[in-house]
């Protein structure tokens, strides 16, 4: 069997075909009511066919947040899947929004469930929490490097609580020690390393603060409190300046209130990813 291509290299091409841009699937009651649809599976299933429809070749990836599905149980994991399937075969890249993280025995089976080829759910890449250590979630860096998929870890979250907890000691911090890393892990990539992480476009000068070198850990880096959040292009260009290149900016609820018409969201979408493109 020829080894897969790695992951940063997949979404390194699909950025350079489409844009620096990551559009989340967060399929809110109140978004789902101004759409017109309801509050059920049935109406997420409208809602996010109509995103993937919508971003196809306008978008490098897609973010379907996942408590959003799940809150439907079955019956939302069931429109999760379709989901994915559909993203698939409009050419799109998927991370799915599931923020997983536990003792590895059980992370072996959360990596199985979005990262192995014979799972539903499998996606190109999952978000991680690595706040049970970073080496807990070795099962998923594993199985993602060998399957040629990618995991997003949290690194410096956009909500205004993170610091609370990521910038603890200073100099020798929480996000440091596993953002050091993530370094570590992507070393021999040449580009795009298979294992990403989530810095908010909402850190202002954390980075710098904190002495943390975001161009060196060679990550992928996800950026959301774009929009929604107050974030903007600008902004992420100030944050991220040298490692500009390694952004994926991402958008939910600014692009998403934008439905149910698929040309108005995918107009919207393209602004959005021209923005981030001018501010680099
Ligand atoms: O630090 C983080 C990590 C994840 N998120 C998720 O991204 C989207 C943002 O949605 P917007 O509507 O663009 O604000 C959402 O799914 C969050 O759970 C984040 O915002 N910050």
């Amino acid at each position: 069997m020829p080894s897969p291509i790695p992951f940063g290299e997949r979404l390194r091409s699909a950025m350079q075909a489409c844009g620096p841009l990551c559009v989340g699937i967060d399929p809110h009651p109140a978004l789902l009511e101004a759409w017109g649809l309801d509050d059920t599976a049935e109406g997420v299933r409208s809602f996010s066919l109509t995103v993937v429809e919508a971003m196809a070749g306008a978008a490098a990836i897609l973010k379907p947040q996942v408590a959003l599905y799940e809150r439907f149980g079955s019956a939302g994991f069931a429109v999760l899947e379709e989901t994915l399937a559909a993203a698939k075969s409009a050419n799109l890249l998927t991370l799915a929004d599931a923020k997983r993280g536990d003792i590895g025995s059980t992370m072996d089976a959360y990596a199985t469930a979005w990262l192995d080829d014979r799972s539903p759910l499998a996606s190109d890449a999952v978000t991680l929490s690595p706040y049970l250590g970073y080496e807990s979630l070795r099962p998923a860096l594993d199985l993602a490097a060998a399957t040629g998929r990618g995991v997003f870890v949290l690194g410096l979250t956009s909500n205004p609580e993170g610091p609370s907890v990521q910038h603890v000691g200073g100099e020798n911090s929480v996000a440091k020690a596993i953002i050091d890393q993530v370094t570590k892990e992507n070393a021999a990539a040449e580009d795009l390393g298979h294992v990403g992480l989530v810095v908010g476009a909402t850190i202002g000068d954390a980075p710098e603060k904190l002495g943390i070198d975001l161009t060196a850990s060679k990550a992928p880096l996800l950026t959301p409190g774009l929009g929604a959040q107050g974030a903007t292009a600008q902004d992420i260009a100030k944050s991220f300046a040298s490692s500009y290149s390694q952004v994926l900016g991402t958008s939910s609820r600014d692009i998403l209130k934008e439905g149910p018409n698929v040309v108005a969201l995918r107009e919207k979408a393209l602004r959005v990813r021209d923005e981030l493109v001018a501010a680099g």
